[in-house]
């Protein structure tokens, strides 16, 4: 795992959306295009305001959902809602792919499996070029929550969680999903994360970001 440590969040969120616009960049140019996919919760979106100003060929650009609530559209609880008003206004709302986890399906266990099925299609072998993730001050990561019966599936890229967590039941990427990615992208800022911070780096299989793969990993952060 390369470690990059920063004085503040802000200068976190300016560095990854640098990375990421230089990874872009490198592979549209080798390969055409570039996809990603982004996690939830409050530490990204910083960053993809940031992301958002990069002079970037967005239509060669694919971004997908690292996980969401089983909610409404357009509910202040699903992460689609955030990405939304930090692109609204912008260019990418036009041209960036983006790729929402379909969570108002009424059949859900098919919904998880169409969206394997897309990433599949637009990367052709199921290997996103970035996963960014962020981490919970309980460990967990995506929606890999502690305890859950869905840190345990094998078989399934995408996978309903089997409890409601902070309120709702989620659809997340898998293990064997995010491992394979070519890249890892962490973004841990906040004092109340810095103990599951070191598990995780011990790769600590009690807590669910411990056993994400890390010799593909970079983290940034503003703890250590
Ligand atoms: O519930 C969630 O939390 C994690 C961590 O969020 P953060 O704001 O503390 O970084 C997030 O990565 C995940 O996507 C989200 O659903």
């Amino acid at each position: 795992m390369q470690i990059n440590v920063y004085s503040s969040a802000e200068e976190v969120a300016h560095e990854a959306a640098q990375w990421i616009s230089s990874l872009a960049k490198s592979k549209i140019e080798s390969k055409g295009s570039f996809s990603f996919a982004i996690s939830g919760g409050r530490t990204p979106w910083e960053m993809l305001a940031k992301l958002a100003q990069e002079n970037l060929p967005w239509e060669k650009i694919n971004l997908f959902q690292v996980d969401e609530r089983i909610a409404p559209e357009g509910h202040e609880d699903r992460n689609l809602t955030q990405l939304f008003q930090v692109l609204q206004g912008t260019r990418l709302m036009t041209r960036l792919n983006i790729f929402p986890i379909h969570v108002i399906s009424e059949n859900l266990q098919e919904a998880c499996e169409e969206y394997a099925q897309h990433i599949e299609q637009i990367t052709g072998n199921s290997k996103l070029d970035l996963i960014h993730l962020g981490m919970g001050a309980d460990g967990h990561t995506a929606s890999l929550i502690p305890g859950d019966k869905v840190c345990d599936v094998e078989n399934q890229m995408i996978a309903l969680t089997d409890q409601p967590y902070q309120g709702r039941q989620r659809m997340t990427m898998t293990y064997p999903l995010i491992n394979q990615a070519e890249n890892i992208l962490w973004l841990i800022t906040g004092e109340e994360k810095k103990e599951m911070l070191v598990r995780m780096l011990n790769k600590d299989p009690e807590i669910p970001a411990g056993k994400i793969k890390q010799d593909q990993a970079i983290l940034m952060t503003d703890l250590l």
